[in-house]
């Protein structure tokens, strides 16, 4: 465990850092974080000892560090540091043993098997074992830093100090040295503080965040409680958002560069959309933004080209993953700049109204053979069968993620209040239809002009969306019963 409390420090006579205090207890990852010059160095350097503390004590499992020997502190904690100046002439073998010195009585002189084995281990986990022989300034910054690395880790300490221990890693030895920490963290009970420069590998890989500003502590907490967009953008004067990350419950930081957009965002109307036999498709000149449940591309995302693409009702929706990538890629469609969607209805059918001078444009086909009671398909067993009513909100304007959200509720509410004002009811339970088994919704917007915080029904924007849905639904399933 570490304890470092009250500790003030610095080169000269006037402190770098003043007054940090904090605990890591056994096991923990605690992430320093902090702009340029902030003392992030200086304060690994004053608890390693590097540097005389001015102020304050450092503990490891509850003795100062002032009261161990040199060799037995290098026993309890090893450090990497920011810059190497050490063992450049020296063999990947030859720069890790270096760390098995604090364990020896006379330097090499003793090298047991312990020594060899905690030399063997720590170049297997970092992965340098393939050039164990070659000499370290024939190596590449990142095998460098690899072999640094296991210098630390074969000192066999339980306190490791690292500074920014990713400097020159590529992604995939970033996760597997931060990986391999963070197991040491967990199975091992080491305790680790590292500088880190990528706030979102910190919070990926730290229990706790400790932010520096000016060399004091801003903020020390879980990185959810650290990384506020406000304080990062007060604390490295820059803009910044923070989002969720896809796969674990942690935070991640995305810059917002100001950007000159040279008109990039041209406005959308009619004109964008192409009716082929095949497919509707609407094709902007520039990414909008998107919300949808679509079956190609969905989520939120940038997107140029909305296809809603006519099918067989027979098709194999088993499989619609593959044959949509199939679909696509033999088509001049990029994949990755479109979202789509899927439907039973021609694609002359399709209801395009443009409302509020442009301001909401919708496009809506409705095949309402499957028109279900969402509250009642818990009735029965329904298979996933095709017959949608794809509804696609397009939107010159900005939306706050807020907007995107209530605009689906929104057109959500108007499509379900068309298939009541046109008595579509599920032919199961004879009540009254909300939509059919498998609808889509697509929510898009240039992202020009002045930002709509909320697009519910009591806003402009909410209100042609009510509207605009609800008239262009209610159109479309008008036609579909004419056709019969
Ligand atoms: N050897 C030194 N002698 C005198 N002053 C120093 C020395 N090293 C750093 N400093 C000063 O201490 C302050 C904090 O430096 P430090 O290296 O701790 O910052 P840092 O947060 O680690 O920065 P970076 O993100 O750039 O690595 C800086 O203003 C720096 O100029």
């Amino acid at each position: 465990m570490l304890k470092v409390e009250r500790i003030s420090g610095g080169y000269g006579s006037t402190p770098i850092i003043q007054d940090v205090s904090f605990t890591v207890p056994k096991g923990k990852i605690v992430g320093i974080l902090g702009p340029n010059g902030s003392g992030k160095s200086t304060l690994l350097k004053v608890i390693s000892g590097v540097l005389p503390a001015m102020g304050g004590r450092v503990l490891i499992d509850d003795k100062a560090i002032g009261t161990y020997s040199t060799k037995e502190l290098a026993k309890k904690m090893a450090v990497l540091p920011q810059l190497h100046a050490n063992a450049f002439s020296n063999s990947v073998r030859d720069a890790v043993s270096l760390g098995r010195y604090p364990h020896q009585s006379s330097f090499f002189s003793s090298w047991s098997k312990q020594d060899e084995q905690a030399v063997q281990i720590a170049m297997q986990q970092t992965g340098v074992q393939h050039y164990e022989h070659d000499y370290l300034e024939y190596l590449s910054g990142g095998e460098q830093q690899r072999t640094f690395i296991a210098q630390a880790l074969a000192q066999s300490a339980s306190l490791l100090l690292l500074d920014e221990p990713t400097n020159h890693l590529d992604i995939a030895h970033q996760q597997q040295i931060l990986d391999m920490i963070r197991k040491e963290a967990l199975e091992c009970e080491l305790t680790v503080v590292s500088v880190f420069h990528d706030m979102n590998l910190a919070a990926l890989y730290c229990d706790e965040l400790l932010l520096m500003e000016k060399g004091q502590v801003k903020a020390f907490g879980k990185p959810h409680e650290v990384l506020l967009e406000t304080q990062i953008a007060d604390v490295y004067g820059a803009r910044v958002a923070t989002y969720a990350h896809p796969e674990l419950p942690k935070p991640q930081v995305t810059q917002l560069p100001k950007l000159t957009q040279q008109n990039l965002f041209a406005t959308v109307t009619l004109d964008h959309f192409k009716i082929t036999d095949e497919y509707v498709q609407f094709q902007a000149d520039a990414p909008l933004k998107v919300v949808s449940s679509a079956v190609y591309n969905a989520g939120m995302g940038w997107y140029t080209t909305f296809i809603n693409r006519t099918v067989e009702p027979t098709y194999p929706i088993e499989n619609v993953k593959e044959e949509t990538r199939a679909f696509l890629a033999s088509s001049e469609f990029v994949p990755t700049n479109t979202v789509m969607m899927l439907t039973a209805i021609a694609a002359q059918n399709v209801i395009i109204e443009s409302y509020a001078d442009g301001l909401v444009i919708v496009a809506v086909t409705a095949g309402i053979r499957n028109a279900v009671d969402a509250t009642r398909t818990y009735e029965e067993e329904q298979l996933p069968h095709i017959g949608t009513i794809n509804t696609w909100v397009i939107i010159n304007g900005k939306l706050s993620d807020e907007a995107f959200y209530q605009a689906m509720i929104t057109a959500t509410e108007a499509k379900t209040k068309a298939l009541a004002e046109e008595n579509i009811r599920d032919a199961r339970t004879g009540t009254i239809a909300t939509g059919t088994s498998t609808d889509s919704l697509l929510i898009a917007a240039t992202q020009m002009g002045e930002e709509m915080p909320y697009a519910g029904p009591i806003t402009t924007v909410g209100k042609w969306i009510g509207r605009g849905v609800f008239e262009s639904t209610t159109k479309a399933i008008v036609e579909y019963k004419k056709r019969g």
